[in-house]
């Protein structure tokens, strides 16, 4: 996984993606399918998107009893996709049944699909946190903590914000995988984001990988905002 950016390809219909994509066509990219996307086309847009060379991070945010989620997970992991997700929420015996079920997808000779855990959302707040979802710890112990469960259980990173990235590799190292959404542009608004970051700042924090949406796809200029994003995680200023 040697590419840092991941772009969101939040669209509902296959016409967008392929509007959307063809200033890309000798760019192959490092794209997610979230569920707006593959509720839609299901499993034959990810082939489509595979064929014309581009990496695939499938966001399904998996969380169900362990059994459901291995069973699913053994369908994604026969799509060839890349990186695939859960809830570190599901648990630790969740977690591990997921990766079983990619194990047992996998076509021999294949390479397993990388699996992480959400950790927290980026939408979420300190405050939804303690008020709504009733946890009454700080948000970087809290995202630690659900790190941790994720690593015990033998998956490859988690996502976060990049805000919480040096104290996960503080703690569990260079090889467990950090993916950052919640990446915005200086002069653009935060819309339903909450822990967000720049892409000069996700980079100086240590994250692996950016998950890039809107800032991209509802560009006036969708192939200009890549090459801003690519110049900015690069150190370039004041474009
Ligand atoms: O798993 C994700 O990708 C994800 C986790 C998270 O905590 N926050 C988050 O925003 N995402 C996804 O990252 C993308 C961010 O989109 P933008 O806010 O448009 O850049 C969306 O597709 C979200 O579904």
């Amino acid at each position: 996984m040697d590419q840092p950016f991941i772009v969101a390809l939040d669209f509902s219909l296959k016409r967008e993606v392929n509007e959307f994509l063809r200033p890309f066509s000798r760019t192959p990219l490092f794209v997610k399918v979230g569920m707006e996307l593959y509720y839609q086309e299901g499993p034959a847009i990810i082939a489509e998107l595979k064929e014309q060379g581009h990496r695939i991070f499938l966001d399904l945010k998996l969380h169900d009893i362990p059994n459901t989620v291995k069973q699913a997970m053994k369908g994604l992991a026969r799509l060839g996709v890349d990186l695939v997700n859960v809830h570190a929420a599901g648990g630790t015996n969740m977690m591990q049944a997921a990766l079983e079920g990619l194990e047992l997808g996998t076509p021999s000779g294949a390479r397993r699909p990388h699996c992480i855990a959400v950790t927290q959302l980026t939408s979420t707040s300190e405050q939804m946190l303690r008020d709504e979802l009733w946890i009454a710890r700080p948000m970087e112990e809290t995202v630690l903590h659900y790190a941790e469960l994720a690593k015990e259980s033998g998956l490859d990173g988690v996502v976060c914000s990049a805000k919480e990235v040096p104290l996960i590799r503080e703690h569990f190292g260079e090889t467990f995988v950090t993916v950052t959404p919640g990446i915005r542009f200086a002069d653009e608004a935060k819309g339903d984001q909450v822990r967000v970051v720049t892409p000069a700042e996700a980079r100086k924090l240590g994250a692996n990988f950016i998950v890039v949406g809107r800032s991209i796809t509802r560009a006036l200029d969708p192939y200009a905002a890549y090459e801003r994003l690519q110049w900015e995680w690069n150190g370039g200023e004041g474009r």
